[in-house]
């Protein structure tokens, strides 16, 4: 079944209905790597909030917006959503692992190692918004982008956490 025309977001090729499937399985990827975020400065000095690298993220992804023909203040707003919606898995994870030791991360992961990672994420990302910018403006985007996050709830075994993160991070994706 052909879906969307988003040929360069790896995960694209996953049957879906939904054209903002893509989207959605991105965002909920950036989520994921807020365990390594949390595991990196758990026992750290490092804070969950650090305005300076949001800063660099907001201007990259304004930036290649930009170069996309997408809307880089549309852009800057999702990813505002997206960064906090990875601090509610963050403080969520650091809330848990105060109140049950035993399920504190044992390896810290080197955060500017996750953070490529991150960037891997974010750019795909854009990618994936620039090329929905259309169905981002419809009167079903509300439905599509629903039925998206119900089967990438599914498919990605989501738990209680990222659930409610995904939801933080998904209103600012449809234009209206
Ligand atoms: O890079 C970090 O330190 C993160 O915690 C990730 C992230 C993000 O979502 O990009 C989230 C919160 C921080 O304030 C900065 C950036």
């Amino acid at each position: 079944v052909p879906v969307s025309g988003t040929a360069t977001a790896p995960h694209a090729a996953a049957l879906s209905l939904s054209p903002l499937h893509p989207v959605v399985e991105l965002a909920a990827e950036r989520l994921a790597t807020a365990d390594l975020v949390a595991a990196a400065k758990w026992g750290t000095d490092s804070p969950i909030d650090d305005p300076a690298r949001e800063q660099q993220v907001l201007d990259n992804v304004a930036a290649q917006a930009q170069q996309l023909g997408a809307d880089p203040d549309e852009i800057r707003t999702i990813f505002r959503d997206q960064i906090e919606a990875n601090k509610v898995v963050q403080r969520g994870l650091f809330q848990r692992w105060t109140d049950h030791p035993d399920e504190a991360p044992t390896t810290k992961p080197d955060l500017t190692v996750v953070r490529q990672q991150i960037n891997q994420i974010t750019s795909a990302l854009v990618q994936a918004l620039a090329d929905t910018s259309g169905n981002r403006g419809t009167f079903v985007c509300g439905p599509e982008l629903a039925l998206a996050t119900v089967q990438v709830h599914y498919e990605n075994h989501l738990d209680a956490l990222h659930t409610r993160a995904l939801h933080r991070a998904l209103p600012s994706i449809c234009r209206d």
